[in-house]
């Protein structure tokens, strides 16, 4: 058997399209303001595909590119500007940040309405209680791409693999709400692969390079492979997930890697980020 493709580009550019006409349909562009402090190539190379992504669907985006020695302080000081700005309407800090800056004391900082990645405190508990309007962005992006290929999730046995705050937890979250069965594993799980092989569904988060292999996935199961893992293979600098390829050979299912989850969270934030507007524009 040979696992299903799932690639992220025919779901994104749907969910864009759906994106373009909601923007189309209000008083003015939503404006997203892109925060990024060093110059962490990955950030880097995140923001600027965040910021190009906002102008092919309409959305003005400004990206405040701040350097590494960047204090608490002016960091804080930024944020409460964007709070105050009444053109802007959505705002990403991007993760992680350096070591000098307390991330827990940034994300509370940013209006909540405004949180377009769903990171704010108040976000998190509306989302755990299964009422939030902001969802993370690459959970919230993975439930689309589940929707699309018409894969099944209440009732499911889901597992997530990974338990961070940007991925692993609101995945769980998400899915709960949707009514699967969800077990979080992670580097403590005893019998990793006993639990892995339980899963319809399983997302894996975790940030090594080909971790999932074969023999821990139930056949025909969904796999979600969230990770991206810049490697050296032969001198070539290459992208891989999570997910070992020989998975692909037992799955019903498998995202590729890149092309997959990775378009949705672009996707998805731009989504959020027309989201947030509309509710701004409702409450003036
Ligand atoms: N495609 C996309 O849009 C996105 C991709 N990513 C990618 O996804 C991956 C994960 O990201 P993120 O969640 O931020 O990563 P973190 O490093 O924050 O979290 C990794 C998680 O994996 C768990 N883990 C580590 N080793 C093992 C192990 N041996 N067995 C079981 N669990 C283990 C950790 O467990 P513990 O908590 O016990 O330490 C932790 O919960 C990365 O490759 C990242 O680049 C991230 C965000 C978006
Ligand atoms: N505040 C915050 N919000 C985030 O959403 C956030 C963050 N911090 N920190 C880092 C992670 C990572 N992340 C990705 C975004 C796009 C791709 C992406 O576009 N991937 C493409 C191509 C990748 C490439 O070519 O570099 C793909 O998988 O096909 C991947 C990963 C968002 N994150």
């Amino acid at each position: 058997m040979t696992a299903t493709p799932l690639p992220g580009k025919p779901v994104a550019d749907t969910l864009l399209s759906a994106v373009t006409e909601r923007v189309r349909a209000l008083p003015r562009p939503p404006r997203l303001a892109l925060v990024r402090v060093g110059e962490d190539p990955a950030s880097v190379s995140y923001v600027r595909s965040k910021d190009k992504k906002a102008g092919q669907v309409g959305i003005e985006s400004e990206v405040h590119a701040l350097p590494e020695d960047t204090s608490q302080e002016a960091l804080l000081a930024l944020i409460a500007r964007l709070n105050a700005d009444p053109g802007v309407s959505g705002i990403l800090v991007q993760l992680p940040l350096p070591a000098q800056i307390d991330e827990a004391a940034v994300l509370l900082a940013v209006d909540p309405a405004k949180d377009v990645d769903g990171f704010h405190p108040y976000n998190v508990a509306q989302m755990w209680a299964g009422r939030a309007r902001l969802n993370p962005c690459t959970p919230a992006g993975i439930l689309e791409l589940l929707d699309f290929y018409h894969v099944p999730v209440a009732g499911q046995r889901a597992v997530v693999v990974g338990r961070s705050e940007i991925v692993g937890r609101p995945m769980a979250a998400l899915l709960l709400g949707r009514d699967a069965t969800v077990t979080v594993a992670h580097s403590r799980t005893a019998d990793l692969g006993a639990v892995t092989r339980e899963a319809d569904i399983l997302v894996v988060a975790v940030g090594r390079p080909q971790f999932i292999t074969p023999e821990m996935v139930k056949p025909g199961a969904t796999v979600i492979d969230v990770g991206i893992n810049r490697i050296e293979i032969g001198g070539q600098a290459r992208m891989v997930g999570d997910v070992h390829p020989g998975v692909a050979e037992v799955a019903g299912g498998l995202t590729p890697v890149p092309g997959g989850v990775g378009l949705m969270t672009v996707a998805q934030l731009m989504a959020n980020t027309v989201t947030a507007a509309e509710l701004l524009a409702r409450a003036e």
